[in-house]
């Protein structure tokens, strides 16, 4: 990864690396105008969009008839950046932004392995939440903040042996510091191996 990169793993899953600051108050901002200019899908508990494939949630796959197109313009140099700084090695051609509203989650869960690569990143918008990782073999749990504007890169162990989730409250006590959570939206980036 670039070494100009600005990284933590402090109470992260091996694997895991945490980018604090990865985009600018005013590219926060942009995203979230884009996305609310979009439609949301109410398929899900929290809302949530599709871009590039679309996942299907039921056959926990992304089917033959996914591709939606390119990312769209607003989205693609975020994509291009977490390839060129060396977080992606591919280009990155499937997003799903969340919304999580106080009291709102994901439940524990690893990314489909059949369906994306070894690679899987989560820039976070207007709120800081608690993420939950639990190794699947041995339980064991670690749980850290992720801040506004950061990225989150889940490979390895990380991607593979350990699930995630976003616990469902409407604040997280992270080291002793109590925070109410506010809206929050996610972009996560995955690229596609396989479809149908
Ligand atoms: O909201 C997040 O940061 C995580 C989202 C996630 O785990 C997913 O979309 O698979
Ligand atoms: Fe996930």
């Amino acid at each position: 990864m670039g070494s100009s990169l600005n990284t933590t793993s402090t109470n992260l899953p091996p694997g895991a690396i945490c980018l604090p600051s990865f985009i600018s108050a005013e590219e926060e901002a942009a995203f979230v105008g884009h996305l609310d200019a979009c439609e949301w899908s109410t398929e899900l508990k929290r809302r949530v969009q599709h871009f590039g494939y679309r996942y299907d949630y039921r056959a926990r796959a992304v089917t033959a008839d996914a591709y939606l197109g390119p990312l769209p313009v607003w989205l693609a140099p975020l994509a291009e950046r977490l390839r060129e700084t060396g977080v992606f090695c591919s280009l990155p051609d499937q997003v799903i932004a969340n919304e999580y509203l106080p009291g709102q989650g994901i439940s524990a869960h690893v990314d489909c392995v059949p369906c994306f690569g070894d690679a899987i990143v989560s820039v976070s918008l207007l709120s800081s939440c608690e993420m939950v990782f639990r190794e699947r073999r041995s339980g064991a749990k670690r749980a850290v903040r992720l801040e506004p504007r950061s990225a989150v890169l889940l490979t390895e162990a990380a991607r593979y042996n350990w699930t995630h989730e976003i616990p469902a409250r409407k604040s997280d006590a992270v080291d002793g510091v109590r925070i109410e959570r506010a809206r929050r939206i996610s972009l996560t980036f995955r690229k596609v191996i396989r479809t149908g």
